[in-house]
């Protein structure tokens, strides 16, 4: 049996901090996301508010023209363009709102040139088969049916425990594995493993993994020294808390339904009760 840590409020405030008088746009941490596509345009709004609304100093957008003018409409304060990872970035978002079966090869290219450098990748849906063989220090972010598609790319038995399909397949591909679910695992290469469960249904609906996905790269650029799996377990809570938040869930109410928006427009509060 794999030892599994419920991950906490008071673990996750290690992570967050109010912004200093010393402190600028850079300081606070600078996300970029090359997410989205014609099909998907919705996943890079929803990942590129998240970052934001989760403290992010600076938001960068790379992707498909529907897509960035979605995102610039959403949120004006986001720099979109061909040359936004060009420059300073903390923290890479990629693959959510995409198909790796539609991929052009140009975009398999600048995708491997992001996960052969230095700055921590966020690896989402579409670009989950290109975790394999990264250099960046990464994490990944696969629901249940991805994670089984990864198992079976790696030649990994699918089934099983889950704290251990995750330990598995983080050993394997040396990144963080963050397994989604009401019980949210994450796994790192060393074995070690937190669980976050996220304390209401209402968070299982379209679009909220991408939210989650621009959360993570926001928390990553925030924290360039801490250790990824605490990252994920951080962000993780957070978006958890948002959700009970914006469904109002409380001990004696199990809430009302909400959208993936809800869940980023409640990140705020969550975030001030972290801090509180
Ligand atoms: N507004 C937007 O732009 C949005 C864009 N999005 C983007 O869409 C893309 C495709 O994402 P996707 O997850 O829908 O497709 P894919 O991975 O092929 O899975 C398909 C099959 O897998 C299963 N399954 C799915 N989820 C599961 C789960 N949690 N746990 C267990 N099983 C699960 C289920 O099959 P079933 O098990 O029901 O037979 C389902 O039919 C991706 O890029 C994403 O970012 C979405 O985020 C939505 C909002
Ligand atoms: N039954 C559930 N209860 C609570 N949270 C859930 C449940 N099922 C999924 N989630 C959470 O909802 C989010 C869904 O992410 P994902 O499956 O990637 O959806 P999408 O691709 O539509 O954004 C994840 O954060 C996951 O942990």
């Amino acid at each position: 049996m794999v030892e599994v840590r419920e991950w906490t409020r008071s673990d996750t405030s290690r992570y967050f901090r109010a912004p200093a008088a010393e402190d600028d746009k850079y300081t606070r941490g600078v996300v970029a996301l090359r997410t989205g596509s014609a099909a998907y345009p919705g996943a890079a709004v929803l990942g590129v508010e998240a970052a934001w609304r989760t403290g992010a100093g600076f938001v960068r957008y790379v992707g498909e023209e529907r897509a960035a003018d979605a995102v610039l409409a959403r949120r004006p304060e986001t720099v979109v363009g061909a040359d936004a990872g060009r420059s300073r970035v903390d923290a890479w978002v990629i693959g959510s709102g995409t198909d790796p079966a539609l991929r052009t090869d140009a975009e398999s290219v600048a995708l491997r040139e992001i996960l052969a450098g230095s700055v921590p990748v966020v690896i989402d849906a579409g670009a989950l088969d290109l975790a394999p063989g990264a250099r960046a220090p990464f994490l990944i972010t696969p629901h249940a049916r991805e994670f089984a598609r990864l198992q079976e790319r790696l030649r990994l038995q699918p089934g099983g425990e889950r704290a251990e399909g995750a330990r598995q397949v983080a050993a394997n591909i040396g990144g963080t594995v963050l397994l989604k679910g009401a019980r949210t695992l994450v796994a790192a290469p060393d074995g070690t493993t937190f669980a976050i469960e996220a304390g209401t249904g209402w968070l299982a609906t379209a679009g909220t993994g991408d939210v989650l996905a621009g959360v993570l790269g926001a928390v990553t650029a925030a924290n360039p020294d801490a250790p990824l799996a605490e990252i994920a377990a951080a962000g993780a809570w957070v978006h958890g808390h948002a959700a009970r938040i914006a469904a109002d869930v409380t001990a004696g109410s199990p809430g009302h339904p909400i959208v993936a928006l809800d869940v980023a427009a409640a990140l705020p509060p969550a975030i001030a009760d972290v801090l509180a």
